[in-house]
């Protein structure tokens, strides 16, 4: 194993959740062994493989499992079942202040958290102006830490994780706390430790910065591994659940075959729509079919829209329809199938979602619409933000 891997194998962490603080103790001492406990997974069969030199950052909602996760990950946590193999030194920026004496200064603090990371005395000597630099807290390093405010806090732990030469580096949602200037410090000495091969275990609310900063990220949701990939990608999966939660999208009838009904109100239906995948990249090919029945045997100028909206349904993103296009479609009874095609889908990330209409009479008498039929998401690597793609230039003055 390389210094800096990660290996998590059907890892889950399983907590007893007890109404009351009592119901514990009558399960410790219960003869029968009845239970007075729920089972709760924190986190569930997670299967992982991080490489030395990668940056992962990990979603989710609050609760989720992320810093369980990173927990088990520095061993401060033990699995119920599975495996987890670290090989290298590992700094971890956890909550506020563990790993932290309250009563010793911060220079004590420096010192102890370097012999838990397996330093010795001198060879952290060599480190503390460093330390103390990034730090920039003045006086406050020779007081106990106790008396720190959370920002002075969160730079004591980050100065000492990042200037020890870890093998891994662990996260969790540490930068929040500091200010911009102290924010974009961080991130400079960890670009650092990312081009100098650490492995970087990021959790942040400011899902940007994990675009911005990520090779590859993991999104957990209630305790389970549901995507891992490329970051940006990732992110916007994640940003637009976050967005719009998961909908159901109503898919239409899909008769087999055509059928004359014997009474029907209708001139023509839409009996089924179908797109060519539901997750695209950005300049990829998207197809949307429409098979539609024609009942009645004098239609004259059928027409066929294919709508997108964004999935809250603010945003109308794009409505065409064969009329305006000046295309004619089939019209005579019987089954019919019309293919919408977008060669180069311009749209950035997001979820958005097809309505399907046919009308005759110029588009004003409506035969048949469904909303919601189909639905997709674009998510791409990062390369622009926004919704749409317009083509662009940029001219640099003197
Ligand atoms: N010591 C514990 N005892 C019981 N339940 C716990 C314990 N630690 C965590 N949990 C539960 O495990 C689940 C995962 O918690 P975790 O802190 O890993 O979530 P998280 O994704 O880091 O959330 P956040 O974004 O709020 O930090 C939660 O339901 C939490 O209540």
């Amino acid at each position: 194993m390389d210094k800096g891997t990660i290996e998590v194998r059907d890892l889950s962490k399983v907590y007893h959740l007890y109404n009351k603080p009592s119901d514990r103790i009558r399960e410790t001492f219960s003869i029968r062994k009845k239970k007075y406990s729920k089972e709760h997974y924190a986190l569930k069969n997670i299967n992982l493989k991080i490489n030395k030199g990668e940056s992962i950052g990990i979603v989710g909602t609050n609760g989720s499992g992320k810093s369980t996760l990173l927990k088990l990950v520095t061993g401060v946590v033990t699995p119920t079942t599975g495996t987890i193999k670290t090989d290298g030194k590992i700094a971890a920026l956890l909550e506020l202040g563990a790993g932290f004496n309250p009563e010793y200064t911060g220079i004590e603090n420096i010192y102890l958290n370097g012999t838990m990371m397996g330093y010795t005395e001198e060879e952290m000597k060599k480190r503390v102006p460093d330390i103390i630099e990034f730090a920039d807290i003045g006086e406050f390093i020779n007081q106990p830490v106790k008396s720190y405010s959370s920002g002075m806090f969160a730079r004591l732990a980050f100065a000492v994780s990042i200037n020890v030469e870890p093998d891994i580096l662990i996260v969790d949602e540490a930068l929040s706390v500091g200010d911009t200037r102290f924010q974009v410090k961080c991130i400079d000495k960890m670009r650092e430790l990312q081009e100098s091969g650490t492995t970087i275990l990021f959790v942040t609310h400011a899902i940007e910065q994990i675009k911005r900063f990520c090779t590859r990220a993991i999104w957990i949701k209630n305790g389970e591994l549901i995507e891992d990939g490329e970051a940006s990608q990732v992110v916007d999966l994640y940003d637009n659940f976050m967005k719009y939660g998961e909908k159901k999208i109503e898919k239409v009838n899909n008769e087999d075959e055509f059928r004359l009904p014997e009474n029907s109100d209708y001139l023509a239906v839409i009996q089924k729509v179908s797109i060519n995948k539901n997750m695209f990249k950005t300049f990829e090919k998207l197809e949307v079919e429409v098979t539609y029945d024609v009942y009645d045997n004098h239609m004259e100028d059928l027409q066929v829209g294919v709508a997108f909206y964004s999935l809250d349904r603010k945003i109308y993103v794009f409505g065409p329809n064969t009329n305006l296009d000046k295309i004619s479609v089939p019209q005579k009874q019987g089954r019919h199938v019309v293919k919408y095609i977008v060669p180069e889908l311009m749209l950035m990330g997001g979820d958005y979602t097809v309505d399907v209409g046919i009308f005759n009479s110029g588009g004003i008498v409506n035969l048949d619409y469904k909303n919601n039929c189909e639905g997709f998401s674009v998510a791409n690597e990062y390369f622009s933000e926004g919704m749409f793609y317009l083509k662009h230039e940029w001219q640099i003055g003197e």
